[in-house]
């Protein structure tokens, strides 16, 4: 298992007020982001594959037409780690929040 930080909760605060919600286990962080259309969806997902790649950090993303649902979790640490909170804040820049 890859040492990685581990997120301390205060940082997830800011997260919470642009609609992310811990799973229930409190081992992801998940949510929905609702685009015009699905270019502008699959857009989105373009941006943030930059991201993911300079963070060599990943989501996983299920995209229905202009929705893309989010769980965000460490695999290697086996929960939450600060790349997840860091992963949220920049989806949500790269969605214009
Ligand atoms: C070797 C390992 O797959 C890499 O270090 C990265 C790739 N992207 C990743 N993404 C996520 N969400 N968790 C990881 O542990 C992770 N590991």
């Amino acid at each position: 298992m890859t040492e990685r930080p581990k997120l301390d909760r205060a940082d997830l605060l800011p997260l919470f007020g642009t609609g992310w919600k811990m799973e229930a286990q409190a081992d992801a962080l998940e949510k929905t982001f609702l685009f015009k259309d699905f270019k502008q969806a699959f857009a989105f997902m373009t941006r943030v594959a930059e991201e993911a790649e300079a963070l060599n950090h990943h989501p996983e993303w299920f995209n229905v037409y202009r929705t893309v649902k989010v769980r965000l979790t460490t695999h290697d640490a086996g929960g939450l780690t600060t790349l997840d909170a860091e992963l949220a804040r920049r989806m949500d820049k790269a969605a214009g929040y």
